[in-house]
């Protein structure tokens, strides 16, 4: 197969690209006044605006024209269909099954999934019932009013992200937690204050092999048995989401207690599983159902339309456009919605596990870059923190801005406030100020001439710095699903255009593996000797320190 760089679309890229880099977004506007409505495409309560972007309707034909010679509608109809695209684990990928609210039978191995999926989230929804109506108790007969969920990664990210997001929808009387971090502190800091007798563990882990969930999930039981002395109590507080049956009961949870999933759910493509659970504990299980309803619908679109209106398809060129052609080596995601404030922490995993690969599918070095670096914190906050390297800094930070039209939380004027920062931040990254621009505001200011000359270079914007807006109505729980379903597409259709895979985390495996290696060197004061000379050095000042 020829390589991506050589091939044709690619270098019909290469061949574009000189033009665009040559141009500024001004001109672009200028130009074509028609530009917003060329490119901005609306889903349902979600509308993208990618015209404050260095693309022009050329650039965009080459783009669906690499996504078409690397056969993305190919790729696009298998995972629907439920071949095995997870290709290093032999498995199907499909989160999609997960929130299939049609009545379209989804095969693996020729075995329609969707009865075992609608069997899972009835067991979820009852379970679900008892405990928020009081059924489901304490070893003491007393209600629950503290959910733990012990996870980490997938296990982690995408139920805390969700459950915050959906904080507006909370019903009241039960409190969500979330330990991941295998750093005591984490665990002991959340049970400060909590009550063994009304408080539930979930333990979620796919592998139920993980050391930092299986950490944190011993000591958790450690502190329910300090206060209840009777092994029975850790049926009334445990219950489990996992893929991995045995070592579940090997814990000592009940399989009843047990909420499955299957291999072809991947961990950081989960929250629409069992792993919701502690989402559908926070927020009941009709706002539950109402976010896999709004990611059911971005299936729906990201299934059946075109490249060329297809949004986390358009989204995703784009970004393979920067990170390939321009060099930029991060995406900036930047929610204006205090609800989304952990969304960038959630899409690190999504994307950067995903696409953080340096092999193709068949196991060749790539020679482009991949997947960026996905960073961000919610807007204003990050304006007052790091937008300074975004404006004028000299790397290329392509933007992805996020808001609601109405705020769920309507005080004053803030929602307006909030809105003219994120209109004016992308406007300002686009067009940036000029020198002559910069000069005449100093001049009617009155400033004196020694003062121009000193600030003037400072006070000039480059502009022409690329960022999407995405604008929905509001966040309700179908937005919120929507947008998540919108970037895992997005994701996917970057790994397939770049031949990686997406699904797979080979990555993380060696520094698990070590660490394993060194956890029976911490014993006792002996010396270590057997690793490099900074591990060696560190390991043998940790043991001085310590004491
Ligand atoms: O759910 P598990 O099996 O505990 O895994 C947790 C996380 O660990 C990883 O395997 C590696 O970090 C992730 O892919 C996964 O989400």
């Amino acid at each position: 197969m020829i390589r991506l760089s050589q091939s044709p679309a690619w270098k019909a890229l290469l061949g574009h690209y000189p033009e665009m880099a040559d141009t500024h977004m001004r001109d672009l506007f200028a130009s074509d006044p028609r530009r917003f409505n060329k490119f901005s495409l609306r889903v349902g309560d979600i509308l993208l605006d990618y015209s404050k972007n260095l693309v022009n309707e050329e650039t965009m034909r080459l783009l669906a024209d690499l996504a078409r010679q690397q056969q993305v509608e190919e790729r696009r109809a298998a995972m629907f269909a439920g071949e095995k695209i997870n290709t290093t684990e032999r498995r199907a990928v499909l989160h999609v099954a997960l929130r299939n609210r049609s009545n379209r039978p989804i095969y693996v191995d020729g075995h329609d999934v969707m009865p075992e999926v609608h069997r899972v989230l009835k067991h979820m929804r009852a379970f679900v019932r008892r405990v928020r109506a009081g059924e489901w108790t304490g070893w003491t007969g007393r209600r629950i009013t503290d959910v733990v969920n012990i996870g980490i990664g997938g296990s982690d990210l995408g139920p805390l992200m969700a459950t915050q997001a959906l904080t507006y929808y909370r019903l009241p009387n039960m409190r969500a937690h979330f330990v991941s971090n295998v750093d005591a502190t984490h665990l002991v800091e959340t049970l400060k204050g909590l009550d063994p007798e009304t408080t539930l563990f979930i333990v979620a882990s796919k592998t139920f092999t993980t050391q930092e969930t299986l950490t944190n999930a011993n000591s958790a039981k450690g502190w329910l048995l300090d206060a209840a002395g009777d092994e029975r109590a850790v049926a009334r507080h445990f219950v489990a989401l996992s893929t991995n049956a045995e070592a579940v009961k090997s814990f000592g949870i009940d399989p009843d207690n047990m909420f499955e999933f299957w291999d072809w759910v991947g961990g950081r493509y989960s929250l629409w599983s069992a792993i919701g659970l502690p989402i559908a504990l926070a927020v009941g299980f009709d706002v539950f159902e109402r976010l896999l309803d709004g990611a059911h619908a971005m299936d729906e679109h990201f299934r059946t339309t075109p490249l060329e209106r297809n949004m986390p398809v358009i989204l995703a060129l784009i970004g393979v456009w920067y990170a390939d052609f321009f060099g930029a080596e991060s995406l900036a995601v930047l929610p204006y919605d205090q609800y989304l404030a952990r969304f960038p922490a959630y899409l690190q995993q999504g994307d950067m596990e995903s696409n953080g690969k340096g092999v193709t599918l068949n196991g060749q070095v790539v020679d482009y870059h991949t997947g960026p670096i996905i960073w961000g914190e919610p807007g204003t906050n990050g304006q007052h923190a790091f937008y300074q390297l975004i404006h004028q800094g000299t790397r290329m930070v392509p933007c992805d801005f996020l808001a609601p039209a109405r705020s769920l939380n309507p005080v004053g004027d803030h929602h307006e406030k909030l809105l003219s920062n994120f209109f004016a931040q992308t406007e300002a990254l686009m067009k940036g100020k000029t020198e002559e621009e910069a000069l005449a505001e100093m001049e009617a200011a009155g400033k004196e001439p020694e003062e121009i000359e000193r600030l003037l270079p400072h006070r000039v914007f480059p502009g022409n710095r690329p960022s999407n807006s995405i604008l929905y109505r509001e966040l309700t729980p179908e937005t919120l699903g929507s947008l998540i379903a919108l970037y895992e597409h997005k994701i996917f259709i970057q790994g397939a255009i770049w031949r990686i895979n997406s699904f797979d985390q080979w990555g993380v495996e060696l520094g698990k593996q070590l660490a394993n290696a060194i956890l029976p060197e911490l014993q006792g004061d002996e010396s270590v000797t057997g690793h490099d000379a900074s591990t060696n050095g560190l390991i043998n000042a940790y043991k001085a320190m310590r004491g």
